[in-house]
């Protein structure tokens, strides 16, 4: 059985329209004048138990609603969602109790109080077994490095280390669920890096479910397999990201150390096709190729006839070009139509 399923899911909205000030508030008042949104529109989704995906968007595209039903935030309009079992807007406190929420915007500790206090809070709301606390307590400190600021009130600590304290705080009472909402946003590239393995950890030892949105696709490189595109409240895509990689990034780049500096490289590496040579470095150089006209073999064999090599390496594709180009409508994954179809651009 699914742990999360999402039927015709749809969300609308209903905002009224006053003209600014005063008069257009009393206006409103004779007029009552509405607009509608379809912020979520028809959504469905199976989610198995131990599942990392990421759920992602461009700006206004339905996320944050879908997540809001999802916990039980906000009812939807129409379609059903059950939650490993339970109707999260219905049963809002047994739902809470298997899930877990970091809104990267907000914080769910305690503004004044220290955060070790807030922790005991949410030990007391939760009911976690003294055990349970303590092993969890003794391990987020460890993963997420909480000693330096615990003992510190939520308003004196770094965004970094509030993330960091929010994270833990969502994760004491050992939820099957959690739904990170841009969990990384504003950090440095080290709090990033820290939060991203957290949450690897989390999902692979304890098995805890993770739907993550966010607008960093390092993030979702690093922590999910599976892959839910959202545009205009529909789901334009969902499968697995490793095949999404595997079908439309074509681009690669091999790093080439040789024991020597090869003589006339370029021409050299001009006798390959949509090949092209780049950081060119005494022993070192780097070659980018489209996957489709030439293989890495291929290429490591052919600059092994001309000389040494001690060492290459060759880069892990990014799904970022991929998703960029899926929100700027010049790809679709379903069909596999791409408006222009060459990453490497053809040598002349
Ligand atoms: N309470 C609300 N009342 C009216 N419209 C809303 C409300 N909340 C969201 N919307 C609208 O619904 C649409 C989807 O918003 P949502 O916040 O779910 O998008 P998102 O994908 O999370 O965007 P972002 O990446 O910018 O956070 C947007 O057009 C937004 O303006």
């Amino acid at each position: 059985m699914n742990l999360i399923e999402v039927k015709g899911l749809t969300k609308q909205f209903r905002h009224p329209i006053k003209d600014p000030g005063l008069k257009g508030a009393i206006k409103h008042l004779f007029t009552q004048k509405y607009a509608e949104k379809l912020a979520v529109n028809d959504i469905n989704l199976s989610v198995k138990e131990g599942e990392a995906i990421a759920y992602v968007g461009p700006n206004g595209a339905g996320k944050s609603t879908t997540i809001k039903m999802l916990t039980g935030i906000l009812v939807p309009t129409s379609g059903t969602i059950t939650v490993d079992g339970l109707t999260p807007y219905k049963n809002r406190m047994e739902n809470a109790q298997k899930i877990g929420v970091v809104f990267g915007q907000r914080t769910q500790l305690w503004w004044d109080l220290p955060v070790i206090e807030s922790f005991s809070l949410l030990k007391d709301i939760y009911e976690i077994p003294d055990d349970i606390y303590q092993e969890n307590l003794n391990r987020f400190k460890d993963l997420l490095g909480l000693d330096e600021f615990l003992h510190l009130s939520a308003r004196k600590i770094s965004l970094g280390q509030r993330m960091r304290a929010d994270l833990a705080a969502a994760l004491l009472h050992n939820p099957k669920i959690v739904y990170l909402d841009e969990p990384t946003i504003g950090l440095d590239i080290a709090v990033k890096e820290r939060i991203r393995t957290f949450i690897k950890e989390i999902n692979r030892e304890k098995g805890t479910t993770i739907i993550l949105t966010t607008h960093d696709l390092d993030d979702i490189e690093d922590i999910c397999e599976r892959l839910v595109i959202i545009d205009q409240g529909r789901v334009i895509y969902d499968g697995e990201l490793q095949a999404v990689k595997d079908a439309f990034v074509k681009e690669r780049t091999i790093h080439f150390q040789m024991k020597e500096a090869i003589p006339s490289l370029t021409s050299l590496i001009d006798g390959l096709p949509g090949v092209i040579l780049e950081n060119v470095s005494g022993q070192q150089f780097s070659v980018r190729f489209n996957r489709f006209d030439i293989s890495a073999g291929e290429i490591a064999s052919y600059v092994m006839q001309h000389g040494e090599v001690i060492d290459f390496r060759i880069d892990e594709p990014k799904i970022e070009q991929v998703i960029r180009k899926v929100y700027d409508g010049k790809l679709d994954l379903n069909s596999g139509q791409e408006e222009e179809t060459r990453l490497v651009p053809e040598k002349v």
